[in-house]
């Protein structure tokens, strides 16, 4: 047997046409949403991410402003940035790219964000929301990943969800959404005794570790979903965190690395763009874009 694909890529160019729309009847009221993505220094893999984000974010009628910083910045002057796109009507939503350079305070330079500019949801308000189950902006990688399974399975309820790894910004927040769509979560990580047996339980797998084919075939439970959010840079291109040949044997269904999460995560990042800005006018929550 061999697993259903999940084409992440397909559907975010269906979600990016559908928020397209809605950017164009804001429009008609005299509103663009406006994303403010700030990079500080020049890591050659996020200066990708920035130029693919700028681009979508304009393909979709938003405004799109990028602040490239040298690498020296003080914390100071990128808080002072920060400080005046919390204060510019003109930006819906600011991103600032992480991981920041060593001599930063990452949560510091995330919390000095406007929770309702905060595009990630990264900020510590938007994570408590999220967990406490209030209206939150949602972190767009674990959001996309929601939207596939959904997708694919229709309800999550009463399924064995695994998700192995606990970040902040991915692992956490996914575990939240899970659960709020009534699925039993489990959270490995590196410390977690008998992984693989935990896997073999799993209907729903959740690779979110950063090392590359880590999750192996014979871990999967058959015909499991299997969604792979790691993005590996190898000598034999991008891998995902899952070892994709073997697991798609034995999996119901797996989203590819790269054509899997990865474009959901620009694509979520502008339905949260839009979000916010539905929010700022008083309007109401845009259609199927919100968890
Ligand atoms: N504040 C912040 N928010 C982020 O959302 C954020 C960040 N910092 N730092 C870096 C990571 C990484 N990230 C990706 C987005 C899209 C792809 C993506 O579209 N990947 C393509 C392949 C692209 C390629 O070939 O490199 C794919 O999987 O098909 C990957 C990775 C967002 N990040």
């Amino acid at each position: 047997m061999t697993a259903t694909l999940i084409d992440g890529k397909a559907f975010a160019a269906g979600l990016r046409a559908q928020i397209a729309t809605q950017v164009q009847a804001m429009k008609a009221h005299r509103i663009t949403p406006g994303l403010a993505v700030v990079l500080v220094g020049e890591d050659p893999a996020s200066q990708v991410y920035v130029r693919s984000k700028g681009r979508m974010t304009r393909e979709v009628g938003m405004n799109s402003y990028e602040h490239r910083l040298p690498p020296e910045t003080s914390q100071q002057d990128l808080l002072a940035l920060i400080d005046r796109l919390n204060a510019d009507p003109a930006v819906n939503g600011i991103l600032v790219q992480l991981p920041l350079p060593a001599h930063m305070d990452e949560a510091a330079v995330i919390n000095s964000i406007d929770p309702a500019k905060d595009v990630d949801g990264f900020h510590i308000l938007n994570a408590g929301r999220l967990a406490t189950g209030q209206k939150a902006m949602v972190p767009c990688t674990p959001l996309g990943c929601l939207m596939l399974l959904r997708d694919h399975l229709g309800s999550l309820s009463g399924k064995n969800a695994l998700v192995i790894g606990r970040s902040n910004i991915v692992g956490k927040p996914m575990a939240q959404l899970l659960l709020r769509d009534s699925a039993t979560v489990t959270i490995a990580h590196s410390r977690t005794a008998n992984l693989p047996d935990l896997c073999r339980q799993a209907d729903i797998l959740i690779a979110a570790v950063g090392r590359a084919l880590f999750v192996k075939g014979d871990w999967i439970k058959p015909g499991a979903t299997v969604i792979d959010v790691g993005i590996n840079r190898t000598d034999d291109g991008l891998v995902g965190d899952v070892d994709f040949d073997a697991a798609k044997q034995v999996a119901g269904a797996i989203t590819p690395v790269p054509g899997g999460v990865g474009p959901m995560t620009i694509a979520c990042l502008l339905a949260n763009t839009l979000t916010a800005t539905a929010r700022a006018n008083g309007l109401p929550d845009p259609e199927g874009l919100t968890p």
